[in-house]
C-alpha cells in the first residue's frame, strides 16, 4: 500500500456548533491505483484530502504514506516529506502569474534546493511530457484553461512524487477538455510506482477510475471501493 488512513476523525468549531467533517474514516490506496473520492458537497472530501496530504491535522487517526506515519512527524520533517512524496493539483491551478510556464514547473525542485539550471532542465523535460514545450517562456495566463491545468500537472510531477492528489481537476474545464486531461493523466502519469487520488463531482470522468469510493456525511459509504473499512 502507498497510503493507509485509519480511523480519521475531524471536527470544526466548538459545541454546540460543532461540525463533524470526518467520522472514523479508513481506507487504503495501492500503487498503480487511480482512486476517485466522490460524494455530495459537504460530505468531507476536501477535509480528507487535506489530512492525507499533510496540510490539515486530524483530531484522531493515522495516515501512513510509504511507511511513514505523517502526523507523527515534526512540522519541518512533514514539509520535507510532502515535497519529496506528494504532488498536489488544485482545481484552479494555483500558478504564479509573474513566472514563466517553465519557472512555474520548476518550483518544487527549487524549493528542494536543486540548482537553478538543473531545475529548469527537469522542468523542460516535464513540459514535454504534458505537450507544452513550446509554451515554456509564456506566463501561464496566456494559456488556455486546459493548458494551465497541464502546467499544474507538470509542476506536480516534476519532483517524481509517489502520490499525486487532484482536487476537482476538471471543475474549471469544459467537458471535452476535462476528459482529455484525465485520460492523459491515466495514460502518461499513472504507473505502478505511484498512485493518484482524485476528488471529483464530474461523472463524465468516472470511467477513468480504477476504483471509486463514495463519501456521505463524513463517512465512506460501505460497499464498492471501501476495502479498508474497519
Ligand atoms: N475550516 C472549516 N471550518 C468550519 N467548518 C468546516 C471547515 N472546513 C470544512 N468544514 C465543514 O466540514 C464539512 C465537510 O466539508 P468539506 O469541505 O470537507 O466537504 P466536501 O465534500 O469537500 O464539499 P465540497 O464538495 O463542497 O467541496 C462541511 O460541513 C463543512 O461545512
Amino acid at each position: 500500500m502507498i497510503l493507509t488512513a485509519t480511523k480519521i476523525s475531524k471536527s470544526f468549531g466548538e459545541a454546540p456548533n460543532q461540525t463533524y467533517a470526518l467520522r472514523e474514516v479508513s481506507f487504503a490506496v495501492d500503487f498503480g491505483e487511480m482512486l476517485y473520492i466522490v460524494g455530495p458537497s459537504g460530505s468531507g472530501k476536501t477535509t480528507l484530502l487535506s489530512i492525507i496530504s499533510g496540510i490539515l491535522r486530524p483530531d484522531d487517526g493515522d495516515v501512513v504514506v510509504k511507511d511513514t506515519d505523517i502526523w507523527k512527524l515534526g512540522s519541518d520533517a512533514l514539509a520535507g516529506f510532502r515535497l519529496q512524496t506528494i504532488g498536489f493539483v488544485f482545481q484552479d491551478y494555483h500558478l504564479f502569474p509573474r513566472l514563466t510556464t517553465l519557472e512555474n514547473v520548476a518550483i518544487p525542485l527549487i524549493l528542494r534546493r536543486e540548482p537553478w539550471e538543473k531545475s529548469l532542465a527537469e522542468a523542460r523535460k516535464t513540459l514535454q511530457i504534458v505537450g507544452l514545450a513550446e509554451k515554456e517562456s509564456l506566463p501561464p495566463y496566456k494559456l488556455s484553461g486546459g493548458e494551465q491545468q497541464r502546467v499544474a500537472i507538470a509542476r506536480a510531477i516534476v519532483a517524481q512524487p509517489d502520490l499525486l492528489i487532484f482536487d476537482e481537476p476538471t471543475a474549471s474545464l469544459d467537458g471535452e477538455t476535462g476528459r482529455k486531461i484525465v485520460a492523459f493523466v491515466k495514460e502518461h502519469i499513472l504507473n505502478e510506482r505511484r498512485a493518484i487520488i482524485i476528488v471529483t463531482h464530474d461523472s463524465r470522468i468516472y470511467e477513468y477510475a480504477t476504483r471509486i469510493i463514495r463519501m456521505e456525511d463524513g463517512r465512506i459509504v460501505p460497499g464498492a471501493g471501501a476495502d479498508h473499512e474497519k
